[in-house]
């Protein structure tokens, strides 16, 4: 099946396989949900204008509603025959005279032009205005339909909801929308010297940060955390806990317990249940292991928490975000704004930080770094074969 470099499997083809593994988890279900709650979703439908908008012709501004012939030449005095605000319903202008309007409200029929207020002088003892200023026909009226028609393309299918968009769509009155479900995931971290935060920090014990950061990453990335433990390096205690995350979730991402300890719980857990573990060509995130749990798939990312991130990035967001109907991440071309030198036979993805349009490494080589990895924005995709970069050379980076 796969083929090894240098008896590891290339970053490349672990990705194809998780990607082979992970096919199943929801792509393409899609869920009808109400617009208060779409936000950052994707959706799953493509829109057109139920109504005009805007639904009916209307004043850009506080002022007069006229007939431009009656202000062709100013000053003018016209009798005001009453007051439109925003919410009234149809009215009718009479030729020669001034209705006062405020801005939204509905221009009356005949009347072709507005009069803003400061190009006026009421007299409201008289019930006169004189207008000033000439106003052309179509002057401040914002014409029905004049930002969309009825029945013409509003949102395209896998617009990423941003509030722009919900604007667009309470405007035409839409109550839900058609989006892509969120894939439910499980996080299980395991390791005996985990705590959480807010518990005390004995000796050798370190606060559990791969939960939390694989459960922001799930979420960043369009999907649904649905349950998140910690397992000590019990082996019974894991598999209670992997039996119950299999049995709320679409996918379950584990982190340690997959290397070469006396402790390995999720290898010595999921190998005799067919689970592969193997060495991934690349730089953090050697270790990897996958399996499927009562047809659940399982990815155990290494317990190194910069690995354990840089697992998720590599492997698991491509498919969390097609799934959600998200767009793919886009790499991108960016000159080293330093040399740097790397070593040969893995893929190294080093932490970086944009630099005007340029990118230089953030934060050091190991993978425990996790301080670290909070100043860079980027990973910069060094290929296996590369094994120094100057100043100035391409480099593909990786948005974080
Ligand atoms: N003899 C060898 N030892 C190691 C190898 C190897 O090839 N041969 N690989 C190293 C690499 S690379 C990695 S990565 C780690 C992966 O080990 P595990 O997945 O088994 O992870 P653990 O041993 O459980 O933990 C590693 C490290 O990360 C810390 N950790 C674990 N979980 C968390 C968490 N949730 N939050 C914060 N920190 C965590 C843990 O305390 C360890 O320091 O193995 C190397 N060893
Ligand atoms: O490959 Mo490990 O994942 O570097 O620290």
């Amino acid at each position: 099946m796969s083929a090894m470099a240098g008896g590891k499997r290339s970053v490349e083809e672990h990705a194809a396989h998780v990607a082979k593994l992970l096919a199943a988890v929801r792509s393409g279900t899609r869920v009808r949900i109400p617009l208060s709650r779409a936000l950052h979703r994707a959706l799953a439908e493509s829109l057109d204008a139920p109504i005009d908008l805007p639904p009916f012709r209307n004043s850009q501004m506080d002022g007069y509603a006229v007939d431009s012939a009656s202000v062709a030449t100013v000053p003018v005095t016209l009798t005001v025959r009453g007051v439109l605000a925003a919410g009234d319903g149809r009215a009718e202008h009479e030729p020669g005279t001034a209705l006062k309007i405020m801005t939204g409200a509905p221009i009356p029929d005949g009347a072709d032009a507005i009069v803003p207020v400061e190009d006026t002088e009421a007299d409201k003892r008289a019930g006169t205005v004189t207008v000033h200023r000439t106003a052309p026909a179509g002057a401040y009226v914002r014409e029905a339909g004049s930002d969309i028609r009825t029945g013409d393309p509003l949102l395209p299918a896998g617009t990423v909801l941003a509030a722009r968009h919900i604007a667009a769509l309470a405007a035409v009155g839409v109550t839900d929308v058609f989006v892509h479900a969120r894939p439910r995931v499980a996080v299980i971290s395991t390791g005996s010297e985990l705590v959480p935060a807010g518990d005390a920090l004995a000796p050798g014990k370190i606060y559990n940060s791969n939960g939390p950061a694989l459960a922001a990453s799930a979420i960043a990335n369009g999907a649904d955390v649905v349950s998140i433990d910690h397992s000590d390096d019990d082996p019974d205690g894991f598999a209670e806990m992997l039996a119950h995350a299999v049995a709320v979730a679409d996918v379950v991402f584990t982190s340690g317990g997959v290397s070469r300890g006396d402790f390995e719980v999720v290898k010595d857990t999921l190998e005799p249940r067919g689970g592969e573990f193997l060495s991934v060509a690349m730089q953090p995130g050697g270790p990897q292991g996958t399996a499927v749990v009562d047809g659940i798939p399982v990815l155990a990312f290494p317990g190194n928490p910069v690995s354990a991130l840089v697992s998720f990035e590599m492997f698991a967001r491509p498919a969390l975000r097609e799934a959600s109907g998200l767009p793919a991440v886009e790499y991108e071309d960016r000159p080293l704004t330093r040399d740097l030198t790397s070593i040969s036979g893995k893929r190294q993805l080093l932490r970086g930080r944009r630099d005007g349009t340029g990118v230089a490494p953030a934060s050091g080589h190991g993978s425990h770094l996790v301080a670290g990895m909070a100043t860079a924005d980027v990973l910069i995709d060094i290929p296996a074969d590369t094994t120094s970069l100057k100043t100035g050379d391409l480099v593909k980076v990786i948005p974080l």
